[in-house]
């Protein structure tokens, strides 16, 4: 029997708040069995961005990166959030290690080719180097990915969060059962964006056709619903969606998608 994984990928809206980082990191730290947490920080970039006078454009939700976005992008994922995040681990007794998809040749990617849109430095994933993360795995060790792949010719890319949890998951299904987690600031996917309330408890193909045609997925939700019905198609097990109290194990009120 396969042993067990837990992907979990937390965005930044709940990052930025200092309680609700707090507690989902509490709860990362308690889950049991093997773990790899990736964490975004898109809206962190974005007020760097600013203060430092750099325009942020984004389009279908995904960052246009030129050179000095990019660089932004790594002091941000790479450096800021990945540092703290691992320290706030450590001191939670779990032996978390920072991970850009650039270290132990972790994600590969290449840079997209421009079609009708250029976005730069936004790297599409090619390869996840699962037997280095299982090492890392077997080590003891709690990888903590942030939004950065590498293209193995010595050049940084820049790849949505989502993206990454999806393709993580996908490639250590091999080895693994694997449950990807999307954890965000709403309690789940909503019937109506604007009411706490309104988790629709289950989604499958069918639903979310219906979902999209409605439009009742919009914005961010839209590149995180494909992502997870792009994980379940590719032999992920199971993939949930819902705020940090998902990650408590008696917890029942978030999204569960099925094919
Ligand atoms: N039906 C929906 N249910 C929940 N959130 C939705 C829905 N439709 C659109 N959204 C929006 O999607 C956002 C989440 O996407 P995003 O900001 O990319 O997440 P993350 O913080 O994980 O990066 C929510 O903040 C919400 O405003
Ligand atoms: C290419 C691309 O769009 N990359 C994202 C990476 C960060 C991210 O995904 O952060 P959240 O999960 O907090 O949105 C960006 O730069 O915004």
């Amino acid at each position: 029997m396969k042993q067990k994984l837990s992907v979990v990928k937390i965005g930044g809206n709940l990052i930025e708040d200092v309680e609700g980082c707090k507690r989902v990191l509490e709860l990362f730290s308690k889950m049991d069995g093997n773990k790899i947490l990736v964490h975004g920080g898109g809206k962190k970039a974005t007020e760097l961005a600013n203060q430092m006078g750099v325009e942020s454009k984004m389009v279908n939700g995904r960052r246009i990166t030129n050179a000095e976005t990019l660089d932004i992008a790594i002091m941000v994922y790479g450096g800021l959030y990945s540092k703290k995040i691992v320290a706030k681990l450590q001191a939670l007794g779990t032996d978390a290690i920072g991970m850009s998809g650039a270290d132990a040749d972790a994600i590969r990617a290449h840079k997209r080719p421009k079609k009708n849109v250029d976005f730069g430095f936004v790297g599409d994933v090619d390869m996840v180097n699962t037997y280095g993360v299982f090492k890392l795995l077997q080590a003891g060790f709690t990888p903590i990915f942030c939004a950065l792949t590498h293209d193995g010719k010595g050049q940084m890319l820049n790849t949505n969060a989502d993206t990454i949890a999806a393709e993580l998951a996908i490639a250590m299904s091999e080895q693994f059962e694997t449950t990807l987690y999307y954890c965000f600031e709403k309690k789940g996917v909503l019937q109506n964006v604007e009411d706490e309330n309104s988790v629709i408890q289950h989604i499958d193909s069918n639903g979310y056709d219906e979902l999209l045609a409605y439009g009742i997925i919009a914005d961010g939700m839209l590149p995180k619903m494909h992502n997870c019905f792009y994980a379940l198609r590719n032999k992920v097990s199971k993939v949930c969606v819902g705020n940090t109290e998902m990650l408590e194990a008696d917890n029942s009120e978030y999204t569960t998608l099925t094919l």
